[in-house]
């Protein structure tokens, strides 16, 4: 299986619309692919598809060779959402230690996590007393326990400083050269540069779909920003002929 994630014709309905339309694409092993679109667009609809927690109305959404939501993926995949899901009243150890506890990982992830994202300083502290960045690193911390294969982070840099930022995509690099997945939502341009492979989303539907090269020797643009409103305009005229 070459492939971590198959999304074949995804239609999904919020609020009584489609807001994921006819979408489709894949995801190889062993890369990071930037999910990159503006807010609204679709992004976390799209991830709550593939980690199998979104109704959807139409298309197939294959994971690690299973039907997303299958039991069986319930230990393979790391979900960090935007909003933080660790307790305000314990620490970061100890939150940690009870989701290491509920996914069956070993209790030596937790130190390895917290050691994963920069946390090591304020492990004894309460999480209800971090910072905004420190808060999405606690989160970022429980969905690399139990070593999943495939990492779902929906804007997990979002708060940080660029050291921070830098520190963590140097984190998913090593995580990919170790054959992990990980598809990464961002809406920042200069971390789409950072991915293997990039799935420009807007309004709902893929824009494009490739390498940052290809996609800026696509659009002859010197950057992904271009590249992103060439795609864009593109569109537009094709939608208007
Ligand atoms: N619970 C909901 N009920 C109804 N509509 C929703 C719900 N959640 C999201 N939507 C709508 O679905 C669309 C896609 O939202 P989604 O959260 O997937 O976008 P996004 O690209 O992740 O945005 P952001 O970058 O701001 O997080 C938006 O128009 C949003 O208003």
């Amino acid at each position: 299986m070459t492939h971590a994630v198959v999304v074949e014709e995804l239609l999904v309905n919020r609020g009584g619309r489609a807001v994921v339309r006819d979408l489709g694409f894949t995801v190889p092993r062993g890369t990071v692919t930037g999910l990159i679109g503006p807010s609204g667009c679709g992004k976390t609809t799209l991830m709550r598809s593939v980690v199998g927690v979104q109704v959807v109305a139409g298309g197939v959404v294959t994971v690690l060779g299973l039907p997303a939501g299958s039991a069986a993926l319930r230990n393979r995949i790391g979900y960090s959402t935007q909003s933080p899901s660790v307790y305000a009243d314990l620490t970061v150890t100890e939150s940690l230690r009870y989701f290491a506890a509920v996914l069956r990982a070993p209790k030596s992830d937790v130190s390895r996590v917290i050691d994963e994202v920069g946390l090591g300083r304020h492990a004894g502290k309460v999480i209800g007393r971090l910072s905004g960045g420190e808060l999405s690193r606690a989160s970022l911390a429980v969905a690399l326990l139990g070593s999943p294969e495939l990492l779902v982070l929906d804007e997990p840099t979002v708060g940080l400083d660029p050291v921070l930022r830098e520190e963590l995509w140097t984190l998913f690099h090593g995580l990919a050269e170790r054959g992990v997945t990980l598809l990464v939502s961002s809406h920042v341009m200069d971390e789409a540069a950072r991915c293997h492979r990039l799935l420009l989303m807007r309004e709902g539907q893929l824009l494009a779909d490739g390498t940052p090269d290809e996609l800026r020797r696509r659009t002859e643009s010197t950057d992904l920003e271009q590249a992103f409103l060439r795609l864009v305009r593109e569109r537009e005229e094709a939608v208007r002929s």
